[in-house]
């Protein structure tokens, strides 16, 4: 099995989620939290209470975590090609795979991954809700000092499965939506790269861009879904499952419930996905 896709995935994930951090800090706030009137406005809140640091809460637990979780997936991805068209990535700008094959071996990738990332994303969104200004002396200490002492305090109070809160949500959300994201990376390479050629640099980074974009629109109704469920167990608003979580959030909110975060998880889409596509190809292209 070539292991090369699984570092070339971890490496170029780790790029792309640097710079995207900060957004995904104002998705998750804006999702979960009623206090904010907008991107701006939640912006400048955190930037006042918390300074550019808060934007980056939450932030060390994924970069560890997206070691394993960017490498299951593009190595998975990539494995799963191989065996359904038996080429390897090498060959496959030659003998380009079909699009139902990218589609089953991206959904492969994405379902393999949900599960791995359920508990870091579980700690991440829980340290992205705390929205005390970072520990001054005298103020009490916020409820979770850490990602570790957070897994530490779920894991006491309600057991390993309080680690997996919302990991189904989060399992229907990628398992379709990752095997469009890479039928869209592929169809725009193909579109503008002459039959057999490996596409420029250009031409991977808009790609994965979009592939970002097409992919979390697609996503996003979920993704409220499963912050939700994540928060729940914090907040005493038990939802008995994922419909009961849909319903009550549609009878409270609306239909517009299921587009919150749409426009700042597509405007972090692009740069993490342009930038994960092209390190990877360029680690994968280097490595021979
Ligand atoms: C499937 N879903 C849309 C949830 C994620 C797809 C893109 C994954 C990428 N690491 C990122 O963070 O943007």
């Amino acid at each position: 099995m070539p292991v090369e896709e699984f570092v070339a995935g971890w490496i170029s994930g780790a790029l792309g989620l640097v710079l995207g951090h900060p957004f995904d800090t104002v998705k998750v706030r804006l999702q979960t939290q009623t206090t904010y009137q907008g991107i701006i406005d939640c912006m400048v809140k955190t930037y006042r209470h918390e300074s550019l640091l808060g934007f980056f809460k939450g932030m060390s637990f994924p970069i560890v975590s997206i070691a394993v979780v960017n490498s299951i997936l593009f190595g998975v991805y990539s494995n799963a090609l191989l065996v359904l068209t038996a080429t390897s990535h090498q060959e496959r700008r030659a003998q380009p795979p079909s699009y139902t094959h990218v589609f089953i071996a991206g959904c492969t990738g994405g379902f393999l991954q949900a599960y791995c990332l359920a508990p870091f994303d579980l700690i991440k969104v829980r340290l992205q809700n705390q929205t005390e200004p970072r520990a001054q002396p005298g103020s009490p200490p916020p409820r979770y000092q850490g990602p570790v002492h957070c897994a530490a305090s779920i894991f006491q109070a309600e057991g390993p499965r309080g680690l997996f809160r919302g990991a189904w949500a989060l399992t229907l959300r990628d398992t379709p939506t990752l095997g469009i994201y890479f039928v869209t990376y592929e169809w725009l390479c193909r579109q503008s790269t002459p039959d057999g050629q490996n596409p420029s640099s250009a031409t991977v980074l808009v790609a994965g861009g979009f592939a970002g974009i097409t992919s979390w629109v697609t996503a996003t109704p979920l993704d409220v879904i499963k912050s939700r469920m994540q928060m729940a167990g914090l907040e005493q608003r038990a939802y008995r499952g994922l419909l009961d979580c849909v319903v009550s959030s549609v009878r409270q909110e609306g239909l517009g419930v299921f587009f919150r975060g749409l426009t700042i998880n597509s405007a972090r889409a692009f740069p993490v996905n342009a930038v994960t596509f092209l390190s990877y190809e360029y680690l994968l292209h280097s490595w021979g």
